[in-house]
Protein backbone atom coordinates (compact mmCIF):
# COMPACT_ATOMS: atom_id res chain seq x y z
CA UNK A 1 0.00 0.00 0.00
CA UNK A 2 1.39 3.86 -1.28
CA UNK A 3 1.91 6.39 1.13
CA UNK A 4 -1.39 7.90 0.54
CA UNK A 5 -3.62 5.08 0.16
CA UNK A 6 -2.25 4.35 4.26
CA UNK A 7 -3.09 7.91 5.24
CA UNK A 8 -6.60 7.66 3.71
CA UNK A 9 -6.88 4.76 5.07
CA UNK A 10 -5.81 5.51 8.65
CA UNK A 11 -8.13 8.95 8.12
CA UNK A 12 -11.08 7.13 7.71
CA UNK A 13 -10.68 5.12 10.33
CA UNK A 14 -10.11 8.07 13.09
CA UNK A 15 -12.92 10.07 11.98
CA UNK A 16 -15.38 6.88 12.47
CA UNK A 17 -13.56 6.63 15.56
CA UNK A 18 -13.51 10.36 16.61
CA UNK A 19 -17.70 10.02 15.42
CA UNK A 20 -18.36 7.31 17.80
CA UNK A 21 -16.60 8.94 20.87
CA UNK A 22 -17.77 12.41 20.67
CA UNK A 23 -20.71 10.95 22.96
CA UNK A 24 -18.12 10.47 25.95
CA UNK A 25 -17.56 14.46 25.70
CA UNK A 26 -17.71 15.77 29.56
CA UNK A 27 -18.19 12.48 30.94
CA UNK A 28 -15.65 10.86 33.83
CA UNK A 29 -12.96 8.55 31.98
CA UNK A 30 -14.72 4.73 32.10
CA UNK A 31 -11.77 3.38 33.98
CA UNK A 32 -9.55 5.47 36.07
CA UNK A 33 -5.94 4.26 35.16
CA UNK A 34 -4.72 3.49 38.81
CA UNK A 35 -2.47 0.79 38.46
CA UNK A 36 1.12 2.13 37.30
CA UNK A 37 1.16 -1.06 35.30
CA UNK A 38 -1.75 -0.75 33.29
CA UNK A 39 -0.06 2.95 32.08
CA UNK A 40 3.38 1.25 31.58
CA UNK A 41 2.13 -1.44 30.06
CA UNK A 42 0.43 0.33 27.16
CA UNK A 43 3.67 2.45 26.91
CA UNK A 44 5.82 -0.22 26.39
CA UNK A 45 3.75 -1.67 24.09
CA UNK A 46 3.94 2.14 21.86
CA UNK A 47 8.07 1.13 22.12
CA UNK A 48 8.21 -2.40 21.03
CA UNK A 49 5.78 -1.17 17.90
CA UNK A 50 8.09 1.70 17.04
CA UNK A 51 10.97 -0.80 17.55
CA UNK A 52 9.91 -3.35 15.05
CA UNK A 53 9.51 -0.48 12.35
CA UNK A 54 11.88 -0.85 9.45
CA UNK A 55 14.35 1.85 9.89
CA UNK A 56 14.21 4.87 8.08
CA UNK A 57 10.53 3.84 6.67
CA UNK A 58 8.05 4.40 9.54
CA UNK A 59 5.00 6.76 9.31
CA UNK A 60 3.69 9.05 12.19
CA UNK A 61 -0.13 9.67 12.41
CA UNK A 62 -0.59 13.13 14.31
CA UNK A 63 -4.52 13.46 14.71
CA UNK A 64 -6.27 17.08 15.05
CA UNK A 65 -9.79 17.13 16.83
CA UNK A 66 -10.28 20.26 17.32
CA UNK A 67 -8.51 23.75 17.65
CA UNK A 68 -8.19 26.02 20.68
CA UNK A 69 -6.18 28.58 21.53
CA UNK A 70 -2.58 28.49 23.63
CA UNK A 71 -2.56 29.60 26.92
CA UNK A 72 -2.07 32.94 27.45
CA UNK A 73 -1.18 32.97 31.45
CA UNK A 74 1.42 31.49 33.73
CA UNK A 75 0.99 28.72 35.33
CA UNK A 76 1.51 30.02 38.41
CA UNK A 77 -2.03 32.10 38.42
CA UNK A 78 -4.35 29.06 37.14
CA UNK A 79 -5.95 26.38 39.68
CA UNK A 80 -4.42 23.37 41.02
CA UNK A 81 -6.22 20.33 39.62
CA UNK A 82 -5.53 16.20 39.93
CA UNK A 83 -6.05 13.43 36.89
CA UNK A 84 -8.94 12.45 38.93
CA UNK A 85 -10.89 15.34 37.94
CA UNK A 86 -10.60 15.47 34.13
CA UNK A 87 -13.89 15.46 32.13
CA UNK A 88 -13.44 13.72 28.30
CA UNK A 89 -13.08 16.29 25.77
CA UNK A 90 -12.97 19.26 28.02
CA UNK A 91 -10.07 22.07 27.89
CA UNK A 92 -10.21 22.93 31.21
CA UNK A 93 -9.30 26.68 30.91
CA UNK A 94 -7.92 28.22 33.68
CA UNK A 95 -6.88 25.13 35.24
CA UNK A 96 -3.05 23.32 35.51
CA UNK A 97 -2.22 19.87 36.75
CA UNK A 98 0.98 19.39 38.55
CA UNK A 99 2.51 16.19 37.71
CA UNK A 100 6.35 14.43 38.05
CA UNK A 101 7.28 12.24 34.66
CA UNK A 102 7.93 8.59 35.58
CA UNK A 103 9.08 7.35 32.68
CA UNK A 104 11.51 7.62 29.70
CA UNK A 105 9.34 9.25 27.13
CA UNK A 106 8.94 6.98 23.45
CA UNK A 107 7.83 9.00 20.26
CA UNK A 108 4.36 7.86 18.37
CA UNK A 109 3.33 10.90 16.19
CA UNK A 110 3.47 12.86 19.59
CA UNK A 111 5.32 12.52 22.27
CA UNK A 112 4.56 10.11 25.18
CA UNK A 113 5.13 9.41 28.80
CA UNK A 114 3.33 8.77 31.96
CA UNK A 115 2.36 11.30 34.42
CA UNK A 116 1.34 11.07 38.30
CA UNK A 117 -0.06 13.77 40.31
CA UNK A 118 0.76 14.23 43.72
CA UNK A 119 -2.43 11.98 44.52
CA UNK A 120 -0.74 8.76 42.93
CA UNK A 121 -3.36 9.36 39.96
CA UNK A 122 -1.60 8.20 36.61
CA UNK A 123 -1.89 8.75 33.16
CA UNK A 124 -0.35 9.20 29.68
CA UNK A 125 0.30 12.29 28.53
CA UNK A 126 0.70 12.91 24.52
CA UNK A 127 2.02 16.15 23.48
CA UNK A 128 2.22 16.99 19.40
CA UNK A 129 3.82 20.12 17.64
CA UNK A 130 7.22 20.00 19.55
CA UNK A 131 9.24 18.00 17.31
CA UNK A 132 12.79 18.01 19.98
CA UNK A 133 13.78 14.97 20.37
CA UNK A 134 11.57 13.25 23.30
CA UNK A 135 13.67 13.31 26.27
CA UNK A 136 14.10 17.09 25.79
CA UNK A 137 10.27 17.41 25.16
CA UNK A 138 9.37 14.96 28.41
CA UNK A 139 12.89 14.83 30.33
CA UNK A 140 12.21 11.56 32.55
CA UNK A 141 11.97 12.81 36.26
CA UNK A 142 10.85 16.26 35.41
CA UNK A 143 7.96 18.21 37.15
CA UNK A 144 5.82 19.71 34.99
CA UNK A 145 2.65 22.21 35.08
CA UNK A 146 0.00 21.19 31.90
CA UNK A 147 -1.64 24.24 31.45
CA UNK A 148 -5.74 23.77 30.33
CA UNK A 149 -5.65 20.15 30.40
CA UNK A 150 -7.52 18.48 27.99
CA UNK A 151 -8.23 14.35 28.64
CA UNK A 152 -8.73 12.78 25.25
CA UNK A 153 -10.18 9.13 24.03
CA UNK A 154 -8.69 7.18 22.18
CA UNK A 155 -10.84 4.13 22.66
CA UNK A 156 -13.95 3.74 24.51
CA UNK A 157 -11.95 2.30 27.52
CA UNK A 158 -8.63 4.89 26.98
CA UNK A 159 -8.42 8.16 27.96
CA UNK A 160 -4.69 10.21 27.38
CA UNK A 161 -3.52 14.30 28.70
CA UNK A 162 -3.24 15.87 25.00
CA UNK A 163 -1.35 18.93 24.66
CA UNK A 164 -1.37 21.19 21.27
CA UNK A 165 0.33 23.80 22.13
CA UNK A 166 4.10 23.22 23.26
CA UNK A 167 3.69 26.23 25.48
CA UNK A 168 1.29 24.75 27.46
CA UNK A 169 3.36 22.42 28.77
CA UNK A 170 5.87 23.83 31.35
CA UNK A 171 8.89 22.12 32.95
CA UNK A 172 9.19 23.20 36.25
CA UNK A 173 11.90 21.52 38.18
CA UNK A 174 14.55 18.54 36.45
CA UNK A 175 16.17 15.74 37.46
CA UNK A 176 19.82 16.06 36.44
CA UNK A 177 19.51 12.60 34.43
CA UNK A 178 20.53 14.48 31.18
CA UNK A 179 23.63 16.27 32.49
CA UNK A 180 24.91 13.25 34.37
CA UNK A 181 24.40 11.44 30.65
CA UNK A 182 26.60 14.84 29.67
CA UNK A 183 29.39 14.24 31.88
CA UNK A 184 29.63 10.56 31.37
CA UNK A 185 29.62 11.26 27.35
CA UNK A 186 33.13 13.76 28.13
CA UNK A 187 34.42 11.52 30.19
CA UNK A 188 34.63 8.30 28.03
CA UNK A 189 33.78 10.19 24.58
CA UNK A 190 31.01 7.88 24.04
CA UNK A 191 28.38 10.39 22.47
CA UNK A 192 29.36 8.97 18.74
CA UNK A 193 31.91 11.71 17.36
CA UNK A 194 32.25 9.70 14.24
CA UNK A 195 28.65 9.69 13.21
CA UNK A 196 28.42 13.21 14.38
CA UNK A 197 31.21 14.42 12.24
CA UNK A 198 29.99 12.59 9.45
CA UNK A 199 26.73 14.27 9.64
CA UNK A 200 27.78 17.50 9.46
CA UNK A 201 30.88 17.12 6.59
CA UNK A 202 27.39 16.28 4.05
CA UNK A 203 27.17 20.14 2.86
CA UNK A 204 24.01 20.35 0.82
CA UNK A 205 23.96 22.53 -2.15
CA UNK A 206 20.79 23.27 -2.17
CA UNK A 207 21.29 25.86 0.54
CA UNK A 208 22.63 28.68 -0.83
CA UNK A 209 23.50 31.51 1.65
CA UNK A 210 22.08 34.65 -0.12
CA UNK A 211 20.99 37.50 1.14
CA UNK A 212 17.75 38.13 -0.08
CA UNK A 213 16.37 41.54 -2.04
CA UNK A 214 13.24 42.83 -2.28
CA UNK A 215 13.65 46.84 -2.72
CA UNK A 216 11.49 46.60 -5.86
CA UNK A 217 8.56 45.41 -4.08
CA UNK A 218 5.91 46.17 -1.70
CA UNK A 219 2.81 44.71 0.42
CA UNK A 220 -0.39 46.84 -0.15
CA UNK A 221 -4.09 46.19 -0.35
CA UNK A 222 -5.57 44.30 -3.16
CA UNK A 223 -9.15 44.70 -3.06
CA UNK A 224 -11.09 41.29 -2.95
CA UNK A 225 -7.64 39.52 -2.93
CA UNK A 226 -6.65 41.15 0.33
CA UNK A 227 -3.09 42.12 0.36
CA UNK A 228 -0.95 41.55 -2.80
CA UNK A 229 2.54 43.06 -3.66
CA UNK A 230 3.38 45.45 -6.25
CA UNK A 231 6.20 47.28 -7.89
CA UNK A 232 7.68 50.31 -6.73
CA UNK A 233 9.34 51.14 -9.66
CA UNK A 234 9.18 50.37 -12.82
CA UNK A 235 10.95 47.17 -14.21
CA UNK A 236 11.32 45.57 -17.87
CA UNK A 237 10.92 42.27 -19.04
CA UNK A 238 12.95 39.66 -17.73
CA UNK A 239 14.24 41.99 -15.09
CA UNK A 240 14.61 40.42 -11.26
CA UNK A 241 11.73 42.02 -9.41
CA UNK A 242 12.42 40.08 -5.96
CA UNK A 243 15.14 37.58 -4.61
CA UNK A 244 14.72 35.85 -1.56
CA UNK A 245 15.90 32.61 0.66
CA UNK A 246 13.55 30.26 2.25
CA UNK A 247 12.42 30.81 5.65
CA UNK A 248 11.86 27.09 5.76
CA UNK A 249 12.39 24.24 3.11
CA UNK A 250 12.18 20.66 2.98
CA UNK A 251 13.88 18.18 -0.09
CA UNK A 252 12.85 14.80 -0.97
CA UNK A 253 15.85 13.69 0.56
CA UNK A 254 14.34 14.41 3.94
CA UNK A 255 10.97 12.55 3.24
CA UNK A 256 12.66 9.23 3.50
CA UNK A 257 13.65 9.13 7.03
CA UNK A 258 10.14 9.33 8.21
CA UNK A 259 6.50 9.67 6.36
CA UNK A 260 4.11 11.96 8.87
CA UNK A 261 0.38 12.26 8.44
CA UNK A 262 -1.65 14.94 10.05
CA UNK A 263 -5.33 14.06 10.29
CA UNK A 264 -7.10 17.07 10.76
CA UNK A 265 -10.78 16.45 12.08
CA UNK A 266 -12.08 19.69 12.13
CA UNK A 267 -11.12 20.74 8.19
CA UNK A 268 -12.15 16.97 7.43
CA UNK A 269 -8.59 16.75 5.33
CA UNK A 270 -5.27 14.69 5.98
CA UNK A 271 -1.92 15.85 4.90
CA UNK A 272 0.95 13.92 4.26
CA UNK A 273 5.10 14.60 3.59
CA UNK A 274 6.04 16.93 2.53
CA UNK A 275 3.65 19.61 3.68
CA UNK A 276 3.74 18.14 7.61
CA UNK A 277 7.56 17.86 7.64
CA UNK A 278 7.73 21.56 6.28
CA UNK A 279 5.28 22.64 9.49
CA UNK A 280 7.64 20.83 11.52
CA UNK A 281 10.55 23.02 9.87
CA UNK A 282 8.73 26.05 10.18
CA UNK A 283 8.08 25.23 13.97
CA UNK A 284 11.59 24.44 14.74
CA UNK A 285 12.50 27.33 12.96
CA UNK A 286 10.27 29.86 14.92
CA UNK A 287 11.94 28.26 18.14
CA UNK A 288 14.85 29.20 17.23
CA UNK A 289 14.73 32.73 15.88
CA UNK A 290 11.88 34.61 17.60
CA UNK A 291 12.27 37.41 15.71
CA UNK A 292 10.61 35.97 12.92
CA UNK A 293 7.51 35.04 14.38
CA UNK A 294 5.90 38.37 13.58
CA UNK A 295 6.48 38.44 9.82
CA UNK A 296 5.60 34.73 9.50
CA UNK A 297 2.15 35.08 11.65
CA UNK A 298 1.45 38.13 9.24
CA UNK A 299 1.03 35.66 6.25
CA UNK A 300 -2.17 34.56 4.99
CA UNK A 301 -4.14 31.72 7.49
CA UNK A 302 -7.79 31.93 5.69
CA UNK A 303 -10.07 32.14 8.49
CA UNK A 304 -8.05 31.33 10.72
CA UNK A 305 -8.11 33.71 14.24
CA UNK A 306 -5.26 33.52 16.79
CA UNK A 307 -5.05 35.50 20.07
CA UNK A 308 -1.33 35.08 19.16
CA UNK A 309 0.05 37.90 17.24
CA UNK A 310 2.88 38.99 18.29
CA UNK A 311 6.29 37.06 20.48
CA UNK A 312 4.94 36.26 23.77
CA UNK A 313 7.15 34.22 25.97
CA UNK A 314 5.35 32.96 29.54
CA UNK A 315 6.60 30.69 31.21
CA UNK A 316 10.06 30.58 29.75
CA UNK A 317 8.32 29.27 26.75
CA UNK A 318 7.98 31.11 23.12
CA UNK A 319 3.93 31.02 22.76
CA UNK A 320 3.07 29.64 19.37
CA UNK A 321 -0.37 28.77 18.34
CA UNK A 322 0.24 25.25 16.33
CA UNK A 323 -3.22 25.27 14.74
CA UNK A 324 -2.64 29.24 12.76
CA UNK A 325 0.89 28.36 12.31
CA UNK A 326 0.04 24.92 10.35
CA UNK A 327 -2.94 26.80 8.99
CA UNK A 328 -0.39 29.47 7.37
CA UNK A 329 2.37 26.65 6.40
CA UNK A 330 -1.19 24.84 4.81
CA UNK A 331 -1.91 28.59 2.56
CA UNK A 332 1.22 29.74 1.52
CA UNK A 333 3.87 26.65 0.74
CA UNK A 334 5.16 26.51 -2.63
CA UNK A 335 6.28 23.44 -4.12
CA UNK A 336 10.47 23.48 -5.07
CA UNK A 337 13.29 21.14 -5.56
CA UNK A 338 13.68 17.99 -7.88
CA UNK A 339 10.37 17.25 -10.06
CA UNK A 340 8.73 19.86 -7.10
CA UNK A 341 8.63 17.52 -4.64
CA UNK A 342 9.71 19.41 -1.75
CA UNK A 343 8.14 22.67 -0.10
CA UNK A 344 9.34 25.69 0.86
CA UNK A 345 7.90 29.15 2.64
CA UNK A 346 9.05 32.54 1.05
CA UNK A 347 7.70 35.16 4.13
CA UNK A 348 7.57 38.35 0.61
CA UNK A 349 6.67 35.96 -2.27
CA UNK A 350 3.83 34.74 -0.35
CA UNK A 351 1.72 37.58 -0.80
CA UNK A 352 1.99 37.98 -4.20
CA UNK A 353 -2.09 36.87 -5.92
CA UNK A 354 -2.59 34.79 -8.35
CA UNK A 355 -3.35 35.17 -11.61
CA UNK A 356 -3.96 33.49 -14.88
CA UNK A 357 -2.28 35.75 -16.88
CA UNK A 358 0.71 36.76 -14.35
CA UNK A 359 3.07 39.12 -15.12
CA UNK A 360 5.86 37.28 -13.12
CA UNK A 361 7.78 34.45 -13.33
CA UNK A 362 9.41 32.17 -10.21
CA UNK A 363 12.81 30.38 -10.79
CA UNK A 364 14.44 28.68 -7.96
CA UNK A 365 17.73 27.96 -6.85
CA UNK A 366 17.50 25.81 -4.02
CA UNK A 367 15.97 27.81 -1.74
CA UNK A 368 16.51 30.57 -3.25
CA UNK A 369 13.66 32.67 -5.09
CA UNK A 370 14.27 34.80 -8.20
CA UNK A 371 11.17 36.40 -9.66
CA UNK A 372 11.58 37.66 -13.13
CA UNK A 373 8.85 39.79 -14.96
CA UNK A 374 7.41 38.07 -17.59
CA UNK A 375 6.47 41.75 -19.29
CA UNK A 376 6.85 45.75 -19.10
CA UNK A 377 5.79 46.01 -15.33
CA UNK A 378 4.72 50.32 -14.72
CA UNK A 379 5.65 51.52 -11.35
CA UNK A 380 2.53 50.86 -8.54
CA UNK A 381 1.37 47.69 -10.35
CA UNK A 382 0.33 44.99 -8.63
CA UNK A 383 2.88 41.57 -9.12
CA UNK A 384 0.47 38.50 -10.40
CA UNK A 385 1.97 34.86 -10.33
CA UNK A 386 0.21 32.30 -11.71
CA UNK A 387 -0.16 29.53 -8.52
CA UNK A 388 -0.94 26.66 -12.03
CA UNK A 389 1.39 25.11 -14.01
CA UNK A 390 1.44 26.45 -17.76
CA UNK A 391 -1.83 28.37 -17.53
CA UNK A 392 -1.76 29.28 -21.00
CA UNK A 393 -2.04 26.09 -22.16
CA UNK A 394 -4.44 24.84 -20.65
CA UNK A 395 -8.63 25.11 -21.09
CA UNK A 396 -10.59 27.43 -18.35
CA UNK A 397 -12.16 24.00 -16.69
CA UNK A 398 -8.73 22.57 -16.18
CA UNK A 399 -7.30 25.30 -14.74
CA UNK A 400 -10.02 25.65 -12.39
CA UNK A 401 -9.97 22.62 -10.87
CA UNK A 402 -6.06 22.80 -10.64
CA UNK A 403 -6.65 25.97 -8.72
CA UNK A 404 -9.41 24.25 -6.69
CA UNK A 405 -6.78 21.02 -5.77
CA UNK A 406 -4.26 23.39 -4.81
CA UNK A 407 -5.12 24.63 -1.18
CA UNK A 408 -3.26 27.90 -1.08
CA UNK A 409 -5.54 28.83 -4.24
CA UNK A 410 -8.81 27.46 -1.93
CA UNK A 411 -10.43 30.95 -2.22
CA UNK A 412 -9.21 32.11 -5.61
CA UNK A 413 -13.16 32.07 -7.15
CA UNK A 414 -14.57 30.96 -9.88
CA UNK A 415 -15.15 34.41 -10.67
CA UNK A 416 -11.40 35.38 -10.38
CA UNK A 417 -11.06 33.23 -13.05
CA UNK A 418 -13.80 33.96 -15.23
CA UNK A 419 -12.54 37.41 -15.28
CA UNK A 420 -9.11 36.98 -16.35
CA UNK A 421 -10.18 34.65 -18.77
CA UNK A 422 -12.96 37.49 -19.63
CA UNK A 423 -10.14 40.09 -20.53
CA UNK A 424 -6.64 39.97 -18.45
CA UNK A 425 -6.27 40.45 -14.95
CA UNK A 426 -7.28 44.24 -14.51
CA UNK A 427 -10.66 42.84 -12.62
CA UNK A 428 -8.30 42.03 -9.80
C1 LIG B 1 -0.59 33.04 -0.73
S1 LIG B 1 -1.94 34.07 -0.36
C2 LIG B 1 -1.62 35.52 -1.29
C3 LIG B 1 -1.60 36.76 -0.41
C4 LIG B 1 -2.93 37.13 0.19
N1 LIG B 1 -3.75 37.83 -0.79
C5 LIG B 1 -2.80 37.94 1.45
O1 LIG B 1 -3.60 38.86 1.67
O2 LIG B 1 -1.91 37.64 2.25
C6 LIG B 1 -3.19 33.24 -1.28
C7 LIG B 1 -4.58 33.78 -1.00
O3 LIG B 1 -4.75 35.07 -1.63
C8 LIG B 1 -6.05 35.19 -2.20
N2 LIG B 1 -5.91 35.33 -3.67
C9 LIG B 1 -4.82 35.11 -4.41
N3 LIG B 1 -5.05 35.36 -5.71
C10 LIG B 1 -6.34 35.75 -5.81
C11 LIG B 1 -7.17 36.12 -6.89
N4 LIG B 1 -6.73 36.14 -8.13
N5 LIG B 1 -8.46 36.44 -6.61
C12 LIG B 1 -8.94 36.41 -5.35
N6 LIG B 1 -8.19 36.06 -4.27
C13 LIG B 1 -6.91 35.73 -4.51
C14 LIG B 1 -6.78 33.90 -1.85
O4 LIG B 1 -7.49 34.13 -0.67
C15 LIG B 1 -5.65 32.91 -1.62
O5 LIG B 1 -6.04 31.85 -0.77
Amino acid sequence: MGIWEEAQEEYNRLLALHKKLEVMKGRVPPQQPTLKENVLTELSSIRCRNAQRPPGSYTCHTVVTNHYPPCLESWTTLQKTSISQLRIGIHHVGQVLIVRLITKPANYGGCLSVIEDEHSNVAIIEVHNDHREPYEVLPEGATCAIKQPFLYAVSRKKVRVRVDHPSDLVLIAREPTRALARLSETYYASCGIEEVAQNTSKTRQEWLNHASNHETVVIKDSGAAGRGLFATKSVNKGDVVLCETAFAMVLPPSQLARVMCRHDLVRKRFRVNPDVLLYVRVMEELQRRPTAVPDLLQLWCGDYRSEVKEVLIMDGNLVLDAFHISRIVELNAMACGPNRLGEGIWLKASYTNHSCAPNVSYKLHGNFLVAYALEDIGEGQELFVSYVDHPETKPFEERHRALADEENAREVTHSDVQRIDDGGNQGL
